[in-house]
């Protein structure tokens, strides 16, 4: 067996950590011959709650877990850790946008992103999915000087895998058939999933989205509204935000970095612009990324026409926004 990996999860004694705990110590992440060392952050109220989670963990029998540290004190829960699943902060309620979260959420991931620099290790890989995630990120990796800021990435996961489920229903074949969706920029309303570059594997034959599809108005219309407003159709309809697929999407986002991703086949997360199709430079913003020896690489060179150009441009200044807001909440 390999060395054991030290992974923290915040949030731990919450909805997508309860699903999250399972997973990661299932083997699913980082293998089935790694062990994890499980560090369980969540604040101090939650101690009960989490020593119950604890119980069920232990419960499990997973072969993977090595031991569970379960704490209040970020310096414990950060200590030499390789891997951060930075889940824990307030979910919206319905009516609500993510970035309404910002106010109550942003400072979370400041004092976060100082705990990480002082006490994780600096190869850190960092996902954050507490909302709004993209922006979470940006302030975390701001207050985390010694880490290089690549080792940050925002959680898009759930909205790409959201976008493969809409494209394979509508055509009847299994998700992994469908490939090269696309989720720009934000992870909220204003986010672009697009298939103009994916591709579908029907009876054997791999052709474009669109060709299968054959219904443009679908493509450009309903399908991106849906999965825009997904996450508000599951708090609609369970009163409580997305938290299994939540769950799902962060270990494949992780294990995406972690196992790198194959041969042309890109997925979608929320890293930094170097300013790659005109986007902003600084913000975090989905793109489609390759990845190897747990590095990102922007998928440079797709063609973008104007109605893609528009919606991107669009989530981008909504990132611009949320960015400045959330610098003069830290700062302030
Ligand atoms: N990026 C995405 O795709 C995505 C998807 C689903 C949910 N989310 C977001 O993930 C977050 C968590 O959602 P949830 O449903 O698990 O919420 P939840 O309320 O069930 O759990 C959140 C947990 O975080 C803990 N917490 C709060 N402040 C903390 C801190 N400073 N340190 C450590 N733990 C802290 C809470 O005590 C709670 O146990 C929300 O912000 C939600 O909007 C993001
Ligand atoms: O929509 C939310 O607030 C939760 C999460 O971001 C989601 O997309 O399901």
């Amino acid at each position: 067996m390999a060395e054991p990996v030290r992974v923290c999860i915040t949030g731990a004694a919450g909805q997508i950590g309860y699903s999250l705990v399972y997973m990661v110590g299932s083997g699913a992440v980082f293998g089935a011959d790694t062990p994890v060392i499980l560090h369980l952050l969540d604040i101090a109220p939650m101690m009960g709650v989490l020593n119950g989670v604890c119980m069920e963990i232990s419960d499990c029998a997973l072969p993977c877990v090595r031991d569970v540290i379960a704490t209040d004190d970020p310096a414990v829960a950060f200590k030499d850790i390789e891997a951060a699943f930075l889940v824990g902060a307030m979910p919206r309620k319905e009516g609500m946008e993510r970035k309404d979260l910002l106010a109550a959420n942003v400072k979370i991931f400041k004092v976060q992103g100082q705990a990480l620099d002082q006490f994780a290790k600096k190869s850190v890989k960092v996902l954050v999915v507490g909302n709004p995630a993209n922006t979470n990120a940006l302030i975390c990796a701001k207050y985390a000087p010694s880490i290089p800021r690549e080792n940050f990435s925002a959680m898009t996961r759930l909205d790409q895998n959201r976008a493969q489920a809409q494209i394979s229903s509508k055509l009847g074949i299994p998700v992994t058939d469908v490939k090269k969706v696309i989720i720009w920029g934000n992870h909220s309303s204003t986010q672009f999933p697009d298939v103009r570059h994916a591709t579908a594997t029907i009876n054997g034959q791999t052709v474009s989205v669109y060709d299968a599809i054959k219904d443009d108005a679908y493509l450009k219309g309903e399908f991106i509204t849906t999965v825009q407003k997904r996450g508000g159709a599951v708090i609609a309809a369970r009163k409580l935000s997305s938290a299994m697929s939540a769950a799902k999407a962060a270990c494949d986002h992780m294990q995406s970095i972690w196992q790198g991703t194959s041969g042309e086949h890109f997925v979608s997360m929320g890293v930094f612009s170097d300013g790659s199709y005109n986007t902003p430079e600084g913000v975090m913003y989905s793109f489609p990324v390759t990845i190897k020896d747990k590095k990102w690489s922007i998928v440079q060179g797709l063609p973008i026409d104007d109605f893609a150009r528009e919606k991107m441009d669009l989530t981008a200044k909504e990132l611009c926004d949320e960015r400045d807001d959330a610098i003069a909440a830290c700062e302030g």
